[in-house]
C-alpha cells in the first residue's frame, strides 16, 4: 500500500469572475522513504497539488488518501515547508519556533518538546543560534529552522514547496546536500515541488513531470538515483527531461 495515493485529482479555483483549472486528473503514489518530486513549468499547478495534499484545498474530482485514509483537512501527519523566509514566528527564538508545533500538538511535555527541538536543531547544524531570533539569521538558516520545525513533528510526509528557490546558488546547493544528508540518516518521506530540472534530479528518487496549465501528468521518471549516477548521466537525464517538458509545451499550444 502506498503512503500517499493521489488518484485522478482535478483542482479548481473559483473566483468571482472565472473558474481556473489548476490540475486535471493527476494521479501518482508516494511510497515510504520516497523523495518524490513534482516538476513542471510555472503555473502547472505544483503548489496547488501540494496545498491539496496538505489538506488546504479539496479536489473537484478524484481522491487523495494518506495511509489509506481520505485527506479531508490539514493534519500533523503532513508538515509543509514553504519558499518564503518569513514562515517563522518573528517574536520567537529558533528553539521556540521549533518547539511551537510540538507544544500545540499537545503530544509532548514542555521538557520533551524542548529535547526533541534541540535534537532537530542540531541535525540541521544550528545549535549555535538556538536562542537567536529569525531576523538575525540568513535566508539559508531560516529555511533550516523551518525544516527542523517540520521534521521535529516526525510527520509521515514532509511537503516542501520550492524551499530553496529564493536562496543564492551556493547556499541552495548546500541546503540540497544537507537535505540529502538528513534523508540518509532518517529516510523520511518527502514530496518536493520545484521548477528546476537540476534540482529535481539532485533531490528526487522519483520525478513526476507535469505539463503546463492545467497540469496533467506527462511522465514519471523512476529510479532517478540509478539513471543519473555515472559520468555525464545526470546531464543526459536533464536533457531528456527538458525535451519531455518542452514536448509537453509544444503539445499544449
Ligand atoms: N488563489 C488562486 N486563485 C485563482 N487562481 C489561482 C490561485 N492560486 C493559483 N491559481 C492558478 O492556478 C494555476 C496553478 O498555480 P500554482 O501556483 O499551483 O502553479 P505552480 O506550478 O506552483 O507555479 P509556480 O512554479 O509559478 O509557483 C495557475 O494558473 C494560477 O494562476
Amino acid at each position: 500500500m502506498a503512503l500517499l495515493d493521489v488518484n485522478g485529482v482535478t483542482l479548481r479555483y473559483k473566483t468571482s469572475s472565472a473558474v481556473v483549472t489548476a490540475t486535471e486528473r493527476v494521479s501518482f503514489t508516494v511510497d515510504k522513504s520516497d523523495r518524490f518530486v513534482l516538476l513542471g513549468p510555472s503555473g502547472c499547478g505544483k503548489s496547488t497539488l501540494l496545498k491539496a495534499v496538505g489538506g488546504y484545498m479539496s479536489p473537484s474530482e478524484g481522491r487523495m488518501t494518506i495511509n489509506d485514509r481520505e485527506i479531508h483537512g490539514p493534519g500533523a501527519d503532513r508538515m509543509m515547508i514553504f519558499q518564503e523566509f518569513d514562515q517563522l514566528l518573528p517574536w520567537k527564538s529558533v528553539l521556540a519556533n521549533v518547539m511551537f508545533p510540538l507544544l500545540t500538538a499537545r503530544k509532548l511535555s514542555r521538557k520533551d518538546a524542548e529535547a526533541k527541538a534541540r535534537a532537530y536543531i542540531e541535525k540541521v547544524g544550528l545549535t549555535r543560534v538556538v536562542d537567536a531570533y529569525p531576523h538575525t539569521l540568513s535566508g539559508g538558516m531560516k529555511q533550516r529552522v523551518a525544516i527542523a520545525r517540520g521534521m521535529a513533528m516526525e510527520p509521515d510526509i514532509l511537503l516542501m514547496d520550492e524551499p530553496f528557490a529564493a536562496l543564492d546558488a551556493l547556499t541552495r546547493r548546500t541546503c540540497q546536500d544537507e537535505l540529502l544528508q538528513l534523508w540518509s540518516e532518517t529516510k523520511f518521506t518527502v514530496l518536493f515541488v520545484t521548477h528546476s530540472i537540476a534540482e529535481a534530479i539532485r533531490i528526487g528518487n522519483r520525478i513526476l513531470l507535469l505539463s503546463p496549465h492545467p497540469g496533467r501528468v506527462k511522465a514519471e521518471v523512476i529510479d532517478v538515483d540509478k539513471v543519473s549516477s555515472g559520468d555525464g548521466s545526470a546531464g543526459r537525464l536533464e536533457k531528456e527531461i527538458h525535451d519531455l517538458l518542452f514536448a509537453a509545451e509544444a503539445t499544449a499550444h
